[in-house]
């Protein structure tokens, strides 16, 4: 198992730095002053260099939003009962979360996995992947929330999805998630990856008081020591086992894989953002294939994008989850193309250049 996963790994390139030149240079004969587009510009260049050169496309894109439960729910940690990742899983595959209504909106495909909710399987479904590798993780104050083998089968899951999407054209892919108690595993992942202190990056999830986020810190902070073996290690592998779940293990494993079939990944918010700091931590490389969304409303993101250096694209109040960013920020990537393939250039269009 772990063979594949490092042959993955193995077989993930940084994009070649010759092909930025030549989306630059395309870009700036459009009719415009040069650079005015910004950001649009900085995609269109990103999505030409990760597809090898040629016309770039974001279509089809599809957002695989992942489920899991959280043992961790037992100390108190969310706003929500647990109860809700099922019921919100059932609401996915009936057609009426935020992420329906806004993969709807942009045309985006939308799949929904089991990777570790609690409880047996769901009814069977046409957008639905069950794969559940195990019903929820263990506490991960009390000990490690999973297995290095479970964690490894969520990672291959993931895997499996992004050689999927590969395989059926996909040429964009969404991050997503589901889990009740979720934000507390991606923070703690967070302290653990980049020395972070738990009382600095823990939030209100999905409507802690003030007080709640101070157990909810300490309770974190229980998970580092109770888990000092595999933090210790700095073993971004252990580590995820330790205090990760299914849902972001899964997704971890789909931007590696994303990135090894040279395909562009849009991550998601807080707990997405989670799985690629240890994507990231795995394999440097797969940051090339990036794309972060926006900057969640949960406070602890923006000190976690920091420690990657990375950027968020929107800037919208967000705090959802569910790939709902992801669906946003696909829609501001095909802007991005069609202007790189679109536009006139100077000469077309008769217009005299802007030096
Ligand atoms: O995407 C985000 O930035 C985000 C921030 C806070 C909460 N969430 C969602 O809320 C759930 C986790 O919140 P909590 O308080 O139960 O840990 C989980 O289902 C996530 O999808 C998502
Ligand atoms: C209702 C609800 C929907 C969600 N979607 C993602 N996380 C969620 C948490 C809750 C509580």
């Amino acid at each position: 198992m772990k063979e594949r996963l490092s042959a993955a790994i193995a077989a993930i390139c940084p994009v070649d730095p010759a092909l930025e030149p030549l989306a630059r240079h395309h870009l700036d004969n459009l009719t415009k002053p040069r650079g005015s587009l910004g950001v649009l510009e900085n995609l269109a260049a990103k999505v030409f260099c990760i597809q090898g050169g040629g016309t770039p496309v974001v279509d089809p894109a599809r957002i695989y939003t992942v489920a899991g439960d959280h043992g961790v729910t037992a100390e108190g940690v969310s706003a929500s009962p647990q109860e809700v990742t099922r019921q919100m899983v059932l609401n996915f595959l009936n057609g009426g979360a935020g992420i329906n209504v806004l993969t709807r909106t942009y045309g985006i495909d939308l799949r929904v996995v089991d990777a570790g909710c609690a409880g047996g399987t769901f009814p069977e479904h046409p957008q639905l992947i069950q794969r559940k590798v195990a019903p929820g993780t263990a506490n991960l104050a009390v000990g490690p929330a999973m297995s290095e083998e479970q964690c490894l089968s969520a990672l291959l899951l993931g895997l499996d999805l992004a050689d999927a999407a590969h395989a059926e054209g996909v040429r964009v892919i969404g991050t997503g998630e589901m889990g009740i108690g979720n934000t507390t595993p991606s923070t703690a992942m967070y302290c653990a990856y980049f020395g972070l202190e738990p009382e600095e990056l823990a939030g209100p999830g999905t409507g802690l008081s003030p007080q709640a986020v101070e157990r909810k810190a300490a309770v974190i902070r229980r998970a580092l020591s109770v888990n000092a073996a595999a933090v210790d290690s700095g073993d971004p592998l252990r580590i995820l086992a330790a205090l990760g779940g299914y849902e972001i293990a899964t997704l971890a494993g789909l931007i590696l894989g994303a990135a090894k079939n040279r395909c562009l990944v849009v991550v998601d918010g807080f707990i997405s953002t989670a799985a690629y700091a240890a994507a990231w931590k795995m394999c440097p490389a797969a940051e090339d294939y990036c794309v972060f969304s926006h900057a969640s409303a949960e406070p602890g993101h923006g000190r976690a994008m920091q420690a990657m250096g990375a950027t968020p694209l929107l800037h919208l109040g967000l705090r959802l989850g569910e790939g709902t960013g992801a669906a946003v920020a696909m829609g501001v990537l095909r802007g991005a193309v069609n202007i790189y393939n679109e536009m006139a250039s100077f000469e077309q269009a008769g217009v005299s250049v802007v030096h």
